[in-house]
């Protein structure tokens, strides 16, 4: 039988993500018209003309798509997760591969595409499955490094859940080294951030890496 956790237990998380938030949600500090100036200028500094037909709402399109690229600012743990943590005597991995990954690089604002694998081992308490690929999405869906987005997908389950332990490994390509600068297409990077037995155990870190073993691929 498996019972909701109340809502205390995500105490020291939201303390955490709190800290993130006051940096992150702030109201915003200037208005859509004044984004959209914005990127009005950009087109102008492109060489276009951005009174002409097909370019008329760019501005107000590419204003619409940064906020919802960056949406996770708005987010916390506390609504995402609606509660959906239960107590249950599970002892083994849970895994869930290939979630598929789109954040945003912090340099050049450009698409980080690629998946992200969570596992982890309970200690008493279980997180909804669907809120791992949530709770991704959510720091994904904000500037990034690939290297933070990784950390803060675990510190996040660690916080939550106190499991036994965390693993996640993202692999992603960079649009930034794809379609400019070193021009790398195929590269991959992939990160990982390993808590508890996953650090400490090298037998659970390798049953986790062969449970995700496969070519990345992103479709
Ligand atoms: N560590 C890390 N670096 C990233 C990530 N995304 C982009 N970068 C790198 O950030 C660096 C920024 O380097 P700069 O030299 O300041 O910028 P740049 O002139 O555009 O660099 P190039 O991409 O080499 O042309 C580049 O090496 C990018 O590949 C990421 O998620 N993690
Ligand atoms: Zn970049």
């Amino acid at each position: 039988m498996t019972a909701q956790i109340p809502a205390e237990s995500l105490a020291n998380v939201t303390a955490n993500e709190t800290l993130a938030q006051i940096s992150t949600s702030a109201k915003p500090r200037v208005s859509d018209e004044e984004m959209q100036q914005a990127v009005r200028t950009l087109l102008i500094g492109l060489g276009e003309d951005p009174d002409r037909e097909g370019l008329i709402d760019t501005p107000k399109r590419v204003v619409k798509a940064l906020q919802h690229l960056t949406s996770g600012y708005n987010q916390s743990l506390d609504e995402l997760l609606n509660g959906a943590i239960f107590h249950e005597d599970a002892n083994e991995m849970v895994l869930v591969r290939d979630i598929d990954l789109f954040s945003s690089c912090e340099h050049h604002i450009l698409p980080i595409l690629g998946r992200v694998h969570i596992a982890y081992i309970p200690n008493g308490k279980v997180i909804g499955l669907s809120k791992l690929a949530r709770i991704a999405e959510m720091y994904a869906r904000r500037l990034q490094v690939q290297e933070r987005l990784t950390n803060q997908i675990a510190e996040a389950l660690q916080g939550l859940l106190q499991p036994q332990g965390v693993a996640v490994v993202v692999e992603a390509t960079h649009m930034c080294m794809v379609m400019r600068g070193v021009q790398k297409p195929g590269s991959w990077t992939v990160t990982s951030a390993m808590r508890g037995c996953f650090a400490d155990d090298a037998r659970t870190r390798r049953e986790f890496m062969d449970l995700i073993r496969h070519t990345p691929q992103f479709h």
